[in-house]
């Protein structure tokens, strides 16, 4: 499931020390990280912990308390023009029209920027996918279509960084897959892509490292996978006898989760037989212990990871301090 794209050292966007005081409200404390050329960057925390507000920051929407931001080493506060021609986003566009086509949006757009013609315009419809429908009116458009025409839009004047807030929002499954793939295929040619997020699950496929928030701070950056391996995870194990097994998953010194209800979905449980054992354990344990299971004798009808939702590692990360 993980996903490398070519990075190299580049570094397009520098965060330091960024705070956001709204009146006595820190609503940002202390977010730092970096963004490298051609790598997918997540920005992840749940409802509340100051993502949008970080992301106007980036943009020079909103003027930071404390802290920098520079783009391609352009300081967005000190030299915005020229840092912002460097950035794409789709966090506050100017709205689509739809009685318009999808090249007549374009082109609007254009108008705004200088040297892009339309060359360009036919360069970024096909890009996006969209060269096919770029002359049909923009409300015959699916949800997904128009989230590509935005960033389309976005792409217009070549970024160097292309900022997506929460991209795959109301999108449906297949929308979702597509939305992935596309992003991966930006970042192949070079781009970096920041996508904040508040889907652990949707940041984990398709991000190259993330940053994670809660409460206006960072709370860890690394690649998903370290940041999850790291922590301790969720099995669910199907055997056969189930008590013999249990007892033997006990033996083995691995901890039996017995408030299943609390800490997994019912979803997930309602997936297994009633006789479904959950352990917590350190993940990459399972191969040690699968074959020993069955040289006893026991038979192993399946083993299952779970994902933590991100309000279990935020739970974890934060100590039990708990997430807003
Ligand atoms: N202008 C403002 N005045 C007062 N409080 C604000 C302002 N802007 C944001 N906040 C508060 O700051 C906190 C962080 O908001 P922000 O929108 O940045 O969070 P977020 O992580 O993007 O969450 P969401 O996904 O819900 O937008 C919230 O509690 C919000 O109510």
């Amino acid at each position: 499931m993980h996903h490398r794209t070519k990075t190299n050292d580049e570094i397009i966007l520098s965060v330091e020390h960024l705070k956001k005081r709204i009146g006595k409200r820190w609503i940002v404390q202390d977010v730092s990280f970096e963004v490298k050329a051609g790598e997918i960057f997540g920005f992840l925390g749940p409802n509340g912990a100051g993502k949008t507000t970080t992301i106007r920051m980036l943009v020079d929407l909103i003027r930071p308390t404390e802290g920098q931001v520079a783009i391609c080493g352009f300081d967005v506060q000190k030299d915005p023009e020229r840092a912002l021609s460097l950035v794409g986003s789709i966090v506050e566009n100017p709205e689509v029209y739809t009685y318009l086509t999808g090249w007549e949006n374009l082109e609007q757009f254009a108008r705004m920027m200088p040297g892009i013609d339309a060359a360009r315009i036919q360069e970024v419809a096909d890009l996006v996918g969209l060269d096919q429908r770029i002359h049909d009116k923009v409300r015959t458009y699916s949800l997904g279509m128009r989230q590509r025409l935005g960033i389309a839009q976005a792409l217009l004047g070549r970024p160097k960084l292309l900022i997506l807030d929460e991209p795959t929002n109301g999108l449906d499954p297949k929308g979702i897959k597509e939305m992935r793939s596309f992003i991966r295929l930006l970042a192949k040619e070079g781009l970096a892509v920041f996508v904040s997020s508040h889907l652990l699950s949707e940041i984990q496929v398709l991000c190259d490292r993330v940053a994670i928030i809660s409460r206006g701070r960072v709370l860890a950056v690394g690649a998903v996978n370290e940041l999850l391996d790291s922590s301790t995870g969720y099995v669910v194990w199907e055997l056969e006898p189930s008590s013999t097994g249990e007892a033997m998953l006990a033996d083995l010194g691995i901890s039996i989760v017995k408030n299943v209800d609390e800490v997994l979905d019912d979803a997930i449980i309602a997936g297994f037989g009633g006789e479904a054992i959950v352990t917590q354990m350190q993940v990459d344990q399972i191969a040690d212990i699968v074959p020993r299971l069955v040289s006893s004798g026991l038979q192993v009808r399946s083993v299952q990871k779970v994902i933590p939702t991100l309000e279990q590692l935020f739970l974890e990360m934060t100590d039990g301090e708990g997430v807003e």
